[in-house]
């Protein structure tokens, strides 16, 4: 799959643009601050309904206006795809497919796409919630209806939370206990499910990241990962993690109704806590993604060029897997100033290992940061406008 065309109104500072793409390497260079990477934040947008950056869509619309649009015309193989969507600066959003209207979230079923950024590097020293939802968009990316799972889940949680709030000390009434039992039973529902599926894409995951951190870093290091699932008790704790809840669990060993029975066991078990508290402490909302190198938790052990290549590796990982395993084609990767942040060797294994995706977007502030056989179409954005023509380098 490839981008052919992007047509931006109002988003960030761009007040329109419109762009013409095809298959192969595009770098987008411009000194900083220009619109490099919100040109391709606004691509990400339409794979993930969000932006790697923010977490509200505020900051996308450009500054005074009430909405962005993002239009998008994609090809694969000898289709080709219109999707569109106008993100309101407070509000729903509206999107389309083909022209036709659809709900924001069913945008992921059409386009995959996969996004490396300095950011990355909390996947493997920041908290536990970038390794959820990274795990949890690349379900999505692989099982759409999944995103309505955890969307319910969510909404299960915070209705459960504003409740347990209400209960906190002597105030809870049997209604408000019969009220609780019913949300358990939904969030034991959802929940299991988002456990089981997390866990069976960890064991997709883990061939291909050992393959990826291989090609990028040329030594095994053993990277593997495991989940830490606090359903499943306090069995055992990550040396230096501080709360040291739930049991770690390699792969999709267990089944769902085992799932939801250790589940059903632990929340009964916590009730007491969590009404003192007011708050939900077991559930797929409170688990981690445990990564390892030589048999050490990478998070608390693996030095800065160690993270950045474990992140680099499970990003590669995750692109090789939605390719696996996706009827789309490849997913369309985009490098946000990736190259900038590594030395000679890994740009060079990392241009290797990308290089026959089929449409890769890269943006840079330094053209020589970037690997000659990336460079062949460059495109330089200036104050929020895009150069097409000849650059002159
Ligand atoms: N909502 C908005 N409205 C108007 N302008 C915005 C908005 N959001 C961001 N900008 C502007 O966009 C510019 C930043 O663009 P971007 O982050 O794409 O830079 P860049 O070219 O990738 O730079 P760098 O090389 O520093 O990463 C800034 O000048 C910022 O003020």
């Amino acid at each position: 799959m490839h981008v052919t065309r992007l047509q931006l109104h109002d988003f960030r500072n761009y007040e329109s643009a419109d762009l013409s793409l095809g298959p192969g390497a595009h770098l987008f260079v411009g000194s900083n601050g220009q619109g490099k990477t919100n040109l391709v934040e606004a691509i990400g947008y339409l794979a993930t309904l969000g932006s790697h950056r923010v977490s509200s869509d505020q900051a996308l619309v450009r500054f005074g206006q009430e909405f962005a649009v993002v239009k998008m015309e994609l090809a694969h193989e000898t289709r080709s795809l219109h999707l569109d969507v106008q993100i309101a600066s407070s509000g729903a959003n509206k999107a389309r497919v083909g022209g036709q209207n659809v709900r924001s979230r069913d945008l992921a079923r059409y386009f995959a796409s996969v996004l490396f950024a300095p950011e990355d590097l909390t996947l493997v020293r920041g908290e536990p919630g970038a390794r959820r939802r990274f795990l949890d968009s690349l379900l999505v990316t692989h099982s759409p209806k999944l995103g309505g799972v955890i969307a319910d889940y969510e909404r299960v949680l915070r209705q459960r939370n504003s409740l347990l709030r209400s209960m906190r000390g002597p105030r809870s009434s049997e209604a408000m206990i019969a009220t609780l039992d019913v949300w358990d039973e939904r969030m034991l529902e959802l929940g299991s499910q988002i456990i089981a599926e997390r866990l069976l894409l960890c064991d997709r995951l883990l061939p291909h990241l050992a393959g990826s951190y291989q090609r990028l870093v040329g030594a095994d290091h053993r990277p593997t990962l495991s989940m830490r699932v606090s359903a499943f008790g306090h069995a055992a704790s990550v040396m230096g993690d501080a709360d040291g809840e739930g049991a770690d669990v390699e792969g999709g060993e267990v089944t769902t109704a085992e799932i939801r029975e250790r589940f059903t066991a632990q929340l009964a078990a916590m009730r007491p806590r969590e009404m003192e508290r007011g708050v939900s402490l077991v559930g797929p909302h409170r688990d981690d993604a445990v990564f390892w190198l030589n048999g050490l938790p990478a998070r608390v052990t693996a030095s800065h060029g160690e993270s950045w290549s474990f992140a680099l590796a499970l990003k590669l990982a995750a692109a090789e897997l939605v390719r696996s395993e996706s009827r789309a084609g490849d997913p369309v990767l985009i490098l946000d100033d990736v190259f900038a942040e590594l030395d000679a060797s890994r740009r060079s294994r990392l241009a290797e290992a990308i290089g026959d995706f089929e449409q890769v977007l890269i943006t840079a502030a330094v053209l020589e940061d970037v690997p000659e056989g990336l460079r062949s179409q460059i495109i330089r954005i200036s104050a929020g406008t895009i150069q097409t023509g000849d650059v002159d380098e």
